[in-house]
C-alpha cells in the first residue's frame, strides 16, 4: 500500500561515509533523509508522523494493509490536531501540510525491498528482544553499509539488539515518548561500540524533528524510565495495599505533584503489556530490588487482555 509518493531515493552518503571504519576524508554526522520505521503502533506511527513532517521521506512497516491502514488514519488525526494550532488562522496552509507530510509517507509490510533506499532505520515493534535481534539480522545482511540502525525500546539493552547485526558502530537508541508529535524529549543512547558519527547523526537527526534530544548511557530505562516505571509500579502497589483507590491516587500526583497524567492513566495511555515486558525484564536482571518487583494487579490485566487504551480496557475503561 502506499500513501504518498516516495522519491527516488536518496543516497545520503553518496559524497562521504561518515562512520567508523570507512574510508571517510573527514568524519560528520550523516544526513538522514530517507527514514524507514518498523512497528507502526503507538509509537512508530508517531515517530513516522514527525519524520514526515520535517521533509524526511519515510516509509512505515508493518505485519498487514490492515494495521497499517489504522496507523494512517491515527496519523491523519493527529496531523489534523496539529495543524489546529499551526495554522489557526490559514486552513487552506494547513490542509496544504498534511497532504504534503502524506506524501512523504508511504507504508510496506516488507521491509528487505524498502531497507536499500533507507538511511536510517528506527524500529518501534513489541519490547521483546528475540522478535527485535530477529528482525536487525536480517535486515543487517540487505542495508547499504551507510544505514545506521536505531531501536526505540523502552527498556531492553542497546547492545543486546545491535548484537545481532554487524553493524555495532552504526547502531544506537533513539527513546521517544508518548505521544510523540508532542513529547519534546527524544533519548539518544550510545553503546560502546557506536561511533561518534553515529552518536552526533541520531543527536542531528532528533533536533531535525524538532526535539531535544538527551545523551544517555546504555543502562536500564536510560534516564526517564529508569525514574518513572517504578513510579507507577509503586502506584500500583500502593492501591494493591488499599492504600488509595487508583481515581484517587491519579488526582493525588496530578494536582499535588503537577503531572499531565496520575500514574494509573499514564500506565493505561503507555499499554499495560509494555510496562510488564520493561519489570519482568528488569526483575530477571535483578530479582532483589524492590523497585524492580512485579504487581499482581498488573499481571492479570495483561493476561485478560486489557492493555490500557490500545484496547480498550485497562485500570480505566475506554469506550
Ligand atoms: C514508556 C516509555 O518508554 C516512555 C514514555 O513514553 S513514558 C510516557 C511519557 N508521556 C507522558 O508522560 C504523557 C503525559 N501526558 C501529557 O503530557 C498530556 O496528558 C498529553 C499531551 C498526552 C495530552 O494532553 P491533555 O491536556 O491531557 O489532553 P488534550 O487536551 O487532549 O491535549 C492537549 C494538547 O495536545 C494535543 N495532542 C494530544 N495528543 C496528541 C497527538 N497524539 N497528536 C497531536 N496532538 C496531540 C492536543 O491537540 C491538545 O492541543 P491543544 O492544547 O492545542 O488543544
Ligand atoms: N508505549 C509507549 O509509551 C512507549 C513505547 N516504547 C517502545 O516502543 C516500542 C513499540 O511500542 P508501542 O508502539 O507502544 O507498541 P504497539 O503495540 O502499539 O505497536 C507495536 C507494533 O509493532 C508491530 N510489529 C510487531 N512485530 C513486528 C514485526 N516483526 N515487523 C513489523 N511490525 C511488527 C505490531 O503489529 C504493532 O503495530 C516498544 O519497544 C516499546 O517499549 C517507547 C517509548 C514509549
Amino acid at each position: 500500500m502506499s500513501v504518498g509518493h516516495i522519491s527516488t531515493p536518496t543516497m545520503a552518503f553518496c559524497t562521504r561515509h561518515v562512520v567508523r571504519g570507512f574510508s571517510s576524508s573527514a568524519l560528520r554526522p550523516a544526513v538522514i533523509k530517507h527514514v524507514m520505521i518498523i512497528g507502526g503502533g503507538q509509537m512508530g506511527a508517531g515517530i513516522a508522523q514527525v519524520a514526515a513532517s520535517t521533509g524526511h521521506s519515510v516509509t512505515l512497516v508493518d505485519t498487514s494493509e490492515e494495521i497499517l491502514n489504522k496507523s494512517v488514519k491515527g496519523i491523519e488525526g493527529s496531523l489534523k490536531r496539529v495543524v489546529k494550532k499551526k495554522f489557526a488562522d490559514k486552513p487552506e496552509a494547513g490542509a496544504e501540510f498534511i497532504h504534503k507530510v502524506l506524501q512523504s509517507l508511504s507504508t510496506s509490510t516488507h521491509a528487505e525491498s524498502v531497507i536499500q533506499s533507507s538511511d536510517l532505520v528506527v524500529e518501534a515493534i513489541v519490547e521483546n528482544l528475540k522478535v527485535k535481534q530477529e528482525i536487525f539480522g536480517r535486515l543487517d545482511k540487505l542495508a547499504p553499509q551507510h544505514t545506521i540502525f536505531a531501536s526505540n525500546t523502552s527498556s531492553l539493552p542497546i547492545a543486546d539488539i545491535a548484537s545481532s547485526t554487524s553493524r555495532l558502530d552504526r547502531f544506537g537508541g533513539l527513546h521517544f515518548f508518548n505521544p510523540v508529535p508532542m513529547m519534546k524529549l527524544v533519548e539518544v543512547i550510545a553503546t560502546p561500540a557506536t561511533s561518534q558519527e553515529t552518536f552526533d547523526s541520531l543527536l542531528n537527526f532528533s533536533k531535525v524533528l524538532g526535539k531535544t534530544p538527551v545523551s544517555c548511557k546504555d543502562t536500564p530505562g536510560f534516564i526517564v524510565n529508569r525514574l518513572l516505571v517504578p513510579y507507577m509500579l509503586e502506584a500500583v502497589r500502593l492501591y494493591e495495599r488499599g492504600h488509595g483507590s487508583k481515581e484517587d491516587i491519579d488526582i493525588a500526583m496530578k494536582l499535588g505533584a503537577g503531572y499531565p497524567m496520575g500514574p494509573f492513566e499514564l500506565s493505561d495511555y503507555v499499554g499495560l503489556d509494555t510496562i510488564k515486558f520493561i519489570i519482568d525484564g528488569w526483575c530477571e536482571k535483578d530479582p532483589g530490588n524492590p523497585l524492580f518487583k512485579s504487581s499482581e494487579m498488573l499481571n492479570k490485566l495483561v493476561s485478560e487482555g486489557k492493555l490500557g487504551r490500545k484496547s480498550g480496557e485497562g485500570f480505566y475503561k475506554y469506550k
